[in-house]
């Protein structure tokens, strides 16, 4: 197969894009017609940069409301088509892409169709060009793949041949076994694109929230394998309208692409990219520290029971740990690898914990994942790493790996002692643009085997934050991704303070919240106040007996209960730091308390407005 992607999918000017998808990696392009219609240009000159680049052009497309007509109106429709033959041979394509007609004037019936469809193959075949066709979801007499195949196979013509669409065909939740028996001789083009489960009708779904293979929640691997079995060898084309793509880089929106292609080609039965595998937790944080910030820092953790353990044998960095957590505190920002710019205290690496870090890395690889080598970034540790979007550091490491670096990287100065009810780390929290948010889920969801809980709406007093978490099976990784339109929620508040997307905080679990709370209280760790509106919508809730309400409100407590159980949180507030710190506990409950986050960001930013001006000084909350 060829790998292929539509000009519509990505932002800027035709020249942009198309440079953008050559340099991706693809083999071809969709042109979009308005894409040609705006661009400053001629049609040769068009079609020349994309054979420059090396790039054939799979298709022009997409020509509307052709089928279905009578008379005059039939034979102008047959004269439209003409100019586009004539456009096509000078762009130097040979296929008109024909979408289904949504003309209030179409009349049904599928021979009808394939009658127009074979005088149009004729015309084509006469000039050596060919066409397809392709039902859309929302064709006003042909909305569904088996009937635009009936119009092809009753055309009956070498040159008119079907387009397969994932979008249309999945979201009217078609039967997909037709597919397995079409002649791949007669599938002509096969465009991909996933999406989110939203309940609305096909048309706005379809233009807004599309997105790449791995970014959604369609049954793509169920598609592909019957694809498989057609034996199609043609293109293999991402065509997403999607309102991010387009604001976003199209540089990086097409390599996502082309991992996208890669990943519906590793979902082939004789694939050669090892299977996903497992994340089973996280072995390690390393915060990039500025000396000014190591006290408070210090303080924290021990609060909640960590020690320094090791001190590393070249760098200024220290090792502070309980249990299985490690928190690496390292003043020396080269060994973090942090992007230039950036400046703040900041989580700039963590540890992925995997069976086989060999395996990962070579699916990451044949994926088109960056690689990070020690050497790039002048470590000794021998770890790699996967490069974030936002320019931090995934190390991914199996067991083995793990105790052979910390003996050789840092001294063993005191064991790990658990000295309080903070057992461990729960999840890591990232604000990301908005445009890095689909990144980041085709990156983890592509390489590793993960879990997607739905994507919802955090209210935060500025607009809406996005929100979805990345987890494991057994609980034990959790990844939550939050992202936002608005310029002023506090996620962007972060980006933009920030430099860019990156970890906003760290949750750490405790076994006893209030006695975690009164730790920290006692060492002076500020703690973001909650209004007492919120304990009496939480009496309101949940069958609370007064004692623990007034317990919960004394520590700043979040709570809330789920089918398995219950859950309580606190916040510290993150001073100079770009991140702060979460302390959860954890009682059977599964969520990460998705119901108190509008309070919890309400209160964040009310903090914020009361903190100095952020342009003057470092000592923001956000
Ligand atoms: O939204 C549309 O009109 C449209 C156009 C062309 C396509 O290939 C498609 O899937 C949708
Ligand atoms: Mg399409």
């Amino acid at each position: 197969m060829k790998s292929s992607i539509a000009t519509v999918c990505l932002s800027g000017s035709l020249p942009e894009k198309v440079a953008a998808i050559a340099d991706a990696g693809f083999d071809g392009l969709e042109l979009f017609e308005n894409d040609l219609t705006a661009f400053d240009g001629t049609a040769i000159q068009a079609g020349r940069m994309i054979a420059e680049r090396g790039l054939e052009l799979v298709t022009l497309q997409p020509f509307r409301d052709f089928e279905g007509l009578e008379g005059r109106q039939r034979k102008q429709a047959l004269d439209r088509a003409e100019r586009k033959f004539d456009l096509m041979q000078e762009l130097g394509t040979d296929l008109l892409m024909v979408c289904s007609s949504v003309h209030p004037d179409a009349l049904p019936g599928l021979s009808r169709a394939a009658e127009d469809f074979h005088e149009l193959g004729e015309r084509a075949r006469r000039r050596g060009l060919r066409v397809a066709f392709e039902a859309l979801a929302w064709g006003r007499h042909i909305h569904d793949y088996r009937d635009s195949w009936e119009v092809v196979r009753r055309a009956d013509h070498p040159a008119v041949g079907l387009v397969l669409d994932t979008f249309h065909i999945f979201s009217r939740q078609t039967d997909l076994n037709t597919i397995g028996s079409i002649p791949s001789d007669r599938i002509f083009l096969v465009q991909t694109a996933d999406a989110p489960r939203l309940s609305m009708d096909h048309l706005s779904w379809s233009r807004h929230y599309r997105c790449f293979p791995g970014q959604g929640e369609l049954q793509m691997a169920d598609f592909m394998r019957l694809l498989e079995e057609t034996r199609y060898d043609g293109p293999l084309s991402h065509e997403i309208f999607n309102d991010v793509f387009r604001m976003g880089h199209s540089d990086q929106t097409a390599r996502d692409g082309q991992r996208s292609y890669r990943l519906l080609r590793a979902m082939a039965a004789d694939s050669a990219v090892p299977v996903p595998q497992d994340i089973d937790g996280i072995a390690f944080i390393e915060v990039a520290a500025e000396t000014e910030d190591l006290p408070a820092l210090r303080n924290t953790l021990s609060a909640l029971g960590l020690a320094c353990v090791g001190r590393h044998h070249t760098l200024e960095a220290e090792r502070w740990a309980i249990n299985d957590l490690n928190i690496v505190l390292n003043p020396d920002s080269s060994f973090a690898g942090r992007s230039p710019g950036r400046t703040a205290t900041a989580v700039t690496a963590f540890g992925l914990r995997v069976d086989n870090a060999y395996e990962a890395f070579k699916r990451a690889d044949l994926l088109g994942f960056d690689i990070v080598e020690p050497e790039d970034v002048g470590a000794t540790h021998g770890m790699s790493a996967l490069r974030n979007v936002d320019g931090s550091l995934a190390y991914i490491i199996d067991n083995s790996q793990l105790s052979r670096t910390w003996d050789r990287e840092f001294t063993r100065d005191v064991q790990p002692v658990p000295e309080g009810p903070v057992v461990g780390l729960d999840h890591i929290a990232l604000s990301l643009s908005y445009h890095d948010f689909l990144s980041v889920l085709l990156q983890y969801r592509a390489i590793f085997n993960l879990d997607t809980t739905p994507s919802f709406d955090v209210t935060d007093p500025r607009g809406l934050i996005q929100s979805q978490v990345l987890c494991n099976a057994s609980g034990t990784f959790r990844l939550a991704l939050n992202a936002s339109a608005s310029p002023d929620t506090l996620s962007n508040r972060f980006v933009r303070r920030y430099g860019g997307s990156g970890v906003h905080h760290l949750a750490l679990r405790s076994t006893d919240l209030a006695t975690s709370a009164a730790r920290l209280a006692e060492a002076d760790v500020p703690l973001l106040p909650i209004p007492g509106n919120y304990y009496r919508d939480l009496a309101a809730r949940f069958d609370l007996p007064p004692t623990q309400l007034d317990a919960l409100a004394d520590h700043h407590l979040f709570y809330d209960e789920d089918a398995d159980g219950t859950y309580q949180q606190l916040y510290t507030l993150s001073g100079r730091r770009a991140f702060f710190f979460e302390i959860v506990q954890r009682d059977g409950y599964q969520g990460l308390g998705a119901p108190n986050a509008f309070v919890r960001v309400t209160a964040q930013q009310r903090m914020d407005a009361t903190a100095p001006d952020p342009q003057a000084t470092t000592g923001d909350t956000a």
